[in-house]
């Protein structure tokens, strides 16, 4: 634990924390990637930690305009920090320092290294990379990626922003023709950034070629003006997100050189000649693709914050009637329906953890190939992504919510934590592709997967168990319900399911209805089958990083955690497909005795993620477990307790009071 020993831990917490059935430190470092990796990350911690640079009040009692201020200095100290310890290189250790510095408050240059940085290696030549990559590596010039406008976000080939090709100076022109063509959203934008990667429709020789990325320089290197043409500014105060300056753009006929346009899949040449490089055109939607990968992983995290505040929480309150005269009232964690409630974030929480480790792992053995143009498991990669990056948001903002809801009143309070995971959390729905439209994406490629499979073609891994023939389904009453036979039962589901909605689309078709007319028509039914197909990927990742622990302990409490995802996902599934009512009882059973069985181990399984107290910002998930003199502490810095009268006494409610009008005041 990185957590410092605290002379009064609460007993309730103590005692819950021996009750642990597996060594938790052991999984920690499962989930970590390696003791390595665990020792890494704590000696990061430990040193911001120590660093009383970060050390500020809570950021809640503060304006926006003061946020945002601290969020560039501590993003900046950041970067100064890992370059003195030689850390810029290592993605892991740079990833634990902004995330222990700058605990879900979303970093105003973020994107620079979240989008910025990974399009310019996808998309910029081998000379572009060179003389671009490296002073955006140094933080020589800091960017963002500018795609959605006030018009279009999800349909992006609908962007009206132009960048026209003028062979007499060699320049592109870029232009904002409407107003509904002003960028409006990316983040950094509005203040921090000098440079954006802007998405544009290309035109040369008096034709379109479609969307196209361009580096555009928006404001002056020394003197942060914007340039000429360039009118930027921030897009005003969202539900959350108060930490970054998301902004507009209006480009008001911008020249840039032509090297400017970035041109790894594409060129245009001095003369004006358009030339495509590689036959696939979505290799411009390559970083997108990266992001919504790791949008899943963090979704996860998420989940683990929040659930180790509510289960930390859940075991320090106590609430309700006694069960018998003079003993203490039950503690939260005691009734079985939240035992439900906080268990099953934790079972989605380890799903989308070992999910996303194994997209990960997928995107980068393909990465490389598409690269080089070879891109025959691009469509399984952008399919999953797309799916997991919307299962994934939108269980992690339910989830964050569910722990929010199980801390009552004290989950409203900002002192929780719970709201900043909450609003960091909720966003992902929406950016790098609003989550119904991914789901429709996914949804697209399981609908080819069956066209495929009826030709008897080969199809990707994930998506091998497609077939066009029905399969029996598993029969669940009888034998143990074990993990490998609900997954079974899942896969089943998955495919029925898309075979019956597929079957739809054909006899559309049949009636010679058009493709896209044909699928508007099942869509609704197809994003079903999409998360279907999702969570049978979360459920395969979750069973094989259970099977391959090491420890048999630790093993038997993440296949049960495990069992708990997957009745779960049967349970909240049999309206899908025909279950039987005696197998759904038999689900509802096997749930309820896993309560029991995992409770012990509450505390250990959201502890194995070793948050420490400086990463949760809470005052009731605290190590320690002392909620309520924190939470008086917690109030005690409203910047409304400044003075024991408020001014609004002396302007208004004394006038009140005394009967005067408050109206010409
Ligand atoms: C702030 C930092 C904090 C850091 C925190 C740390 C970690 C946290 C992690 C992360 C935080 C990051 C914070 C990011 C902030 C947000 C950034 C943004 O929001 S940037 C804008 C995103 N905008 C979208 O995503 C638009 C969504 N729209 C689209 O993607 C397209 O328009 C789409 C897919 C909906 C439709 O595209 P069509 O109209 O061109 O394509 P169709 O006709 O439907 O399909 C054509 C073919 O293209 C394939 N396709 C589509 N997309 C593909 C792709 N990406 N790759 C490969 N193929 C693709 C399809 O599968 C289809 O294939 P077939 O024809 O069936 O074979
Ligand atoms: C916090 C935040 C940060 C962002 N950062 C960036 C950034 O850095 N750079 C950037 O370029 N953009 C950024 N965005 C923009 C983001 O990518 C878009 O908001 C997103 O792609 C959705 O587009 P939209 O807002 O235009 O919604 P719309 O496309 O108008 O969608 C509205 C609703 O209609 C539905 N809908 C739309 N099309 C269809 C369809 N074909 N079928 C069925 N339903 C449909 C959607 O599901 C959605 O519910 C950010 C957004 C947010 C909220």
């Amino acid at each position: 634990m990185t957590n410092p020993v605290v002379q009064k831990v609460n007993p309730m917490l103590t005692e819950e924390r021996a009750k642990a059935s597996f060594p938790v430190e052991e999984l920690t470092y499962i989930l970590d990637g390696g003791k390595f990796n665990t020792e890494k990350r704590r000696e990061i911690e430990e040193l911001v930690t120590k660093d009383p640079n970060f050390e500020h009040p809570p950021i809640q009692f503060m304006t926006r305009e003061q946020q945002y201020s601290l969020a560039v200095k501590k993003a900046l100290l950041v970067q100064q920090r890992l370059k003195e310890l030689d850390m810029l290189d290592d993605p892991y250790a740079s990833y634990f320092f902004r995330r222990i510095a700058m605990p879900r408050e979303v970093s105003p240059i973020g994107l620079h290294w979240v989008m910025f940085v990974p399009t310019l290696m996808g998309q910029c030549s081998d000379e572009q990379r060179e003389r671009w990559l490296q002073r955006a590596l140094n933080y020589e010039i800091i960017g963002t990626y500018a795609q959605t406008e006030m018009g279009h976000g999800t349909f992006l080939r609908g962007i009206e922003t132009t960048a026209t090709y003028d062979p007499s100076s060699q320049q592109f022109v870029l232009h904002s023709p409407t107003t509904t063509s002003i960028k409006w959203w990316p983040g950094g934008l509005g203040k921090t950034c000098n440079y954006a990667v802007v998405v544009a429709q290309l035109h040369t020789q008096g034709r379109c070629h479609g969307v196209h990325m361009f580096l555009v320089q928006l404001r002056d290197e020394s003197t942060h003006r914007s340039l000429p043409g360039v009118v930027c500014g921030d897009i005003g105060p969202k539900m959350g997100y108060h930490t970054i300056d998301n902004g507009f753009l209006q480009l008001n006929s911008v020249r840039i050189p032509r090297e400017n346009m970035l041109m790894r899949n594409a060129e245009v040449q001095p003369d004006g000649t358009y030339i495509r490089r590689v036959s696939n055109e979505k290799l411009t939607y390559g970083t997108m693709v990266f992001v919504r990968s790791l949008i899943v992983s963090d979704a996860a995290r998420g989940i683990s914050e929040a659930a180790t505040i509510a289960v930390r929480y859940a075991c320090v309150r106590r609430q309700g009637e006694p069960s018998s005269p003079g003993a203490p009232e039950p503690r939260l964690l005691d009734y079985p329906v939240h035992q439900y409630r906080l268990l099953t974030c934790v079972a989605n929480c380890y799903g989308l953890w070992f999910a996303s480790e194994v997209l990960r792992d997928l995107y980068f053995t393909v990465q490389p190939d598409v690269l080089e143009g070879r891109t025959e498991r691009l469509p399984e990669t952008h399919a999953l992504s797309a799916g997991l990056k919307a299962v994934g948001s939108n269980r992690g903002a339910a989830c964050v919510e569910e722990c929010r809801r199980c801390c009552g009143g004290f989950g409203f309070s900002e002192a929780s934590g719970l709201p900043k995971i909450y609003n960091d959390i909720n966003p992902a729905c929406t950016y790098e592709g609003e989550n119904t439209v991914m789901l429709l994406q996914t949804g697209r490629h399981l609908l080819k997967c069956v066209e495929r499979a009826r030709r008897g073609e080969q199809l990707a891994p994930s998506d091998a168990y497609i077939r066009s023939r029905p399969t029996p389904q598993p029969k669940l009453a009888g034998g143990p319900l074990t993990a490998d036979l609900l997954l079974g039962w899942l896969r089943w589901r998955s495919l029925s399911m898309l075979l019956e909605v597929s079957g739809r689309f054909n006899s559309f078709i049949e009636q010679r209805q058009a493709w896209a007319d044909a699928f508007q028509a099942v869509s609704r039914r197809l994003t079903r089958c999409a998360e279907a197909h999702c969570i049978l990927y979360v459920g395969q990742a979750f069973l094989d990083s259970a099977k391959a622990a090491e420890n048999p302990k630790i093993c038997g409490v993440l296949t049960s955690l495990c069992r708990l995802f997957l009745l779960n996902e049967v349970v909240s599934g049999a309206g899908d497909v025909q279950l039987s009512r005696s197998d759904l009882a038999r689900c509802q059973d096997a749930i309820d005795s896993l309560l029991t069985e995992l409770r012990p181990n509450a505390v250990a399984l959201v502890e194995a993620f070793d948050l420490p107290d400086r990463m949760l910002c809470s005052v009731i998930g605290r190590y320690d477990g002392q909620v309520y003199e924190a939470m008086l502490q917690w109030a005690r810095q409203s910047p409304l307790n400044a003075t024991d009268v408020h001014e609004s006494y002396e302007l208004y409610t004394r006038q009140f009071l005394a009967g005067r009008s408050l109206a010409k005041l």
